[in-house]
Order: structure tokens, then sequence, then C-alpha cells
């Protein structure tokens, strides 16, 4: 087990303004007010110094997953575990480095062709987060600071056998479970935890997907910040993508957002930490105890 944690994403948007404000407005982030020559803006969840990069871009979509791990060595044996497993792996510069808000880091891909950012060393951001919606604090950490990670995501993997063997023997993630939903023929998602508590940190689902996230998922610390957001969302008009629920697996009581642009945001609180030394994978045949009935805009709604 090397891989800390889902350290950041960096998000493409077509509108990067209305992205911010879906971000700060309905989600409550914090504008990390952080610079940039590209003129990418930045969302702080707590003292790392971003947890989401809004980049402008051609086409919506996920860019890049950044995976945490806790020292160079670590990170530099897996760099080459990458390579060694046939993966394209490409060292960023110091300027790259610099506007990530590591130390260092190395650009390579999963077997599904997914872009990964393998890093270590953040530099922490000591401004107090204030929430612009008054979110009490982001669940991002457990013992130390932020190492739970920003939240976790669900990556398309169509083969996924090959992605699976990627994260766990190169990255070294942990499988947590295996869900086969009930009604849906032969799709199949498996749940990989980090060298942290949290239930999963990310995910593989067995098809493609247009923007290279399934989801991702940020964590606050009461149901009544869930509440909260499902009442600014509607408001602002944003497309809920499924209804208040709560998973089987990591029993996260979350609502599904569709940010503009199109990636699905689940917001969620109580998610599940598990003892990972002692865990034994297990295998889900619902993927809910209550709720979370899905409206897909053009297929469903
Ligand atoms: C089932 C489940 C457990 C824990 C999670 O954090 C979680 O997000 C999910 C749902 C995963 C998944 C999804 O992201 C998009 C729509 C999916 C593919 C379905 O149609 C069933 C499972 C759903
Ligand atoms: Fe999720």
């Amino acid at each position: 087990m090397s891989v800390s944690a889902s350290g950041y994403l960096r998000i493409g948007a077509t509108d990067v303004d209305a992205w911010m404000n879906f971000g700060t407005d309905v989600l409550g982030l914090m504008d990390a007010q952080r610079e940039d020559s590209a003129g990418a803006r930045f969302l702080r969840m707590d003292d790392h110094p971003f947890r989401l990069m809004i980049e402008p871009a051609e086409a919506d979509g996920l860019l890049a997953t950044g995976l945490e791990f806790p020292c160079a060595d670590s990170w530099q044996r897996t760099c080459e575990a990458a390579a060694e497993a046939g993966r394209p792996v490409t060292q960023g510069s110091a300027e790259e480095a610099k506007r990530r808000g590591v130390t260092a880091f190395a650009t390579t891909s999963d077997p599904a062709g997914n872009t990964l950012e393998l890093f270590w060393g953040r530099e922490l951001d000591y401004t107090p987060l204030v929430s612009p919606q008054g979110i009490s604090g982001f669940v991002t950490t457990y013992q130390q600071t932020g190492d739970l990670g920003f939240g976790h995501l669900v990556l398309p993997a169509p083969e996924i056998d090959a992605a699976a063997a990627f994260y766990t023997d190169v990255i070294g993630m942990g499988l947590t479970d295996t869900l086969y939903p009930p009604g849906m023929d032969g799709m199949k998602i498996q749940f990989y935890h980090a060298n942290n508590p949290r239930q999963h940190s990310l995910a593989l689902f067995n098809g493609p997907h247009p923007l290279g996230v399934v989801h991702i998922m940020v964590e606050v610390s009461s149901m009544d910040e869930v509440g909260g957001a499902m009442d600014r969302a509607k408001s602002a008009g944003v497309h809920f993508l499924a209804t208040l629920g709560r998973h089987v697996n990591d029993n996260m009581c979350s609502v599904y957002l569709l940010a503009p642009g199109g990636i699905a945001v689940e917001y969620g609180y109580d998610g599940m930490l598990i003892d990972y030394e002692n865990h034994v994978p297990t295998v889900s045949t619902e993927g809910d105890l209550w709720g979370h009935e899905y409206s897909f805009p053009g297929v469903n709604d």
C-alpha cells in the first residue's frame, strides 16, 4: 500500500466562470484566489492549496486525477513501476509542480487511458478556509491534514481487469468491494481504498464515459449541509442526476448534481471509514439502502 489519497482533480471547462459559480454558490467550496497565467481557477476544501483546478478548455471533462504519495521514495518507486508496466511516464517541470503546489509530480495514464498525476509534497495554504455557504468543513481529514484526500471519483475503464490490476499492483490501492448493480446487465463497479480509512478513494466502472469521469464526490460533515446544498442547487436550476439516497457499501448519504458541462458531483455526508489493514473485499448486489433514483438527462428525464 503506497498511494496516500486522491489529492486533486484538474477539470476542463468550456465556461470556467459557470463552474466556479457552481463550486462556490452550490457546493460551498472556497475560491482559492490563486493566480494562474493560463486562466485556471482553483477551489479549496481544506488547507491544501486547491482540491479542484478548473481550467479553460475546448471541451468539458476531467483532465487529470492527482494521486498523492507519502514521500519521494514511494513516489519514485511508483513512477518506475508504472514505466515497467508499460505506461508512459513524463516528469513534470518545476514550473508545472509550482502551479499544482507540489514538490514533484509525473504524468502517466492507467490502461484505460485516464490521465493521472502522481505527486508528493503538497504545499499547504494557511489562509483559513471560509466556505462562502457556511459549510463547517469538508471531510478530508482523519488524523492528519487532508489525509482522506478530496473525496472520491469513479473513472471509466471498459476493460476493467487491466485497469484494476494497474491500481492495485502499480499504484498500490486495495480493493474494498465490487458491485454488480441490480438490473444493469454486465455492469461492474470496483471500489478501491488508498492508504487512508476512506471506504473508497477511487472506483472503476466497466464502460466508457464521454466526460472521462463517471462522477466525483465531496463530503460535508452534517446532513443539514447536504440539505442546504440541495436547496441551493434547486434555486440555481441545477439538474439532479440522482435523488437523495444512501449507499450500501460506504454508507454515504448523498445526492448527485450535474455541474456546468455535465460532470456529476456526488455531495454526501456520513461516509464510512474502514480499517483497511484488516479489510476483506466484499461483493455488493445492491448499490443503495434507499433512494438514489437516477434521472439521466435525455434518457429517462
Ligand atoms: C453504488 C455506489 C456506491 C458508492 C458510491 O460512492 C457510488 O457513487 C455508487 C454509485 C455508482 C454509479 C454511478 O456513479 C453512476 C450511475 C451508476 C453507474 C448506476 O447506474 C448504478 C451505480 C451508479
Ligand atoms: Fe460515489
